[in-house]
């Protein structure tokens, strides 16, 4: 079994989540996203869906990209990439213990977008790994530049809406970005070429006596 270490440009985290967010540049290397988004043309598609009242739906307006499964081997650099990344993020933002839903590969072309929305539910019909996300885990896999051989795209920027001023995240293919799952964010319409991008989120474990104490009475 081929085994992938991520390698981690800024292996040094910011102690916290400055902002709500945090970037690692160079977590998957560009012949490592190149590949991964090859397999996510080569494998099936479903328009990407929305969680409303516990149901999943097609909602153009709303979220328009593609989702692909890859197989745990095309995953797999992206994937130990965002383990590591989000355990470091996990501890910046001084969380104990959760676990990674995802990721999740997705294909947003020529007005592919994502409107403002955030990752974690409050809606009691949710899921409940959904409604106890905490850190979400973005990673870039391609971006305006060609000269690596990669499509390259236009537009499609992550904004990110903390407290005040809206952030262009500045990512680049192979940075991943860690925020809270509460805090607003989209992905802008893509003007030119496809955008592929990874989703992960690390959701809160309660410990046997936490669930048992959040139980009802
Ligand atoms: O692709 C991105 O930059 C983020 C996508 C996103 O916000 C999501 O899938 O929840
Ligand atoms: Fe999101």
């Amino acid at each position: 079994m081929m085994v992938v270490t991520p390698s981690i440009v800024e292996p040094c985290p910011p102690p916290v989540l400055s902002n709500g967010y945090a970037i690692w540049h160079g977590a998957v290397p560009r012949a490592a996203c190149n590949a991964t988004l090859q397999a996510i043309e080569g494998a099936g598609a479903v328009d990407g869906r929305v969680l409303r009242r516990g149901q999943e739906q097609h909602d153009a307006a709303m979220r328009a990209c593609t989702e692909h499964c890859l197989s745990p081997a095309d995953a797999a650099a992206v994937t130990q990439a965002m383990r590591a990344v989000g355990a470091a993020a996990l501890t910046a933002a001084g969380g104990a213990r959760a676990r990674l839903d995802g990721p999740l590969f997705c294909r947003y072309r020529q007005g592919g977008h994502f409107r403002a929305h955030r990752d974690r539910s409050h809606d009691p019909f949710d899921a409940a790994t959904v409604r106890a996300r905490r850190i979400s885990l973005v990673c870039l896999l391609n971006d305006g530049d060609d000269t690596h051989g990669a499509p390259c795209f236009d537009g499609g920027a992550l904004v990110l809406y903390p407290e005040f001023l809206p952030v262009n995240a500045p990512l680049r293919a192979g940075s991943i970005i860690a925020f809270s799952s509460d805090l607003l964010h989209e992905v802008r319409p893509v003007r030119l070429g496809t955008r592929y991008s990874a989703v992960a989120w690390l959701y809160d474990v309660l410990t046997r006596e936490e669930s048992h104490h959040a139980e009802p009475a």
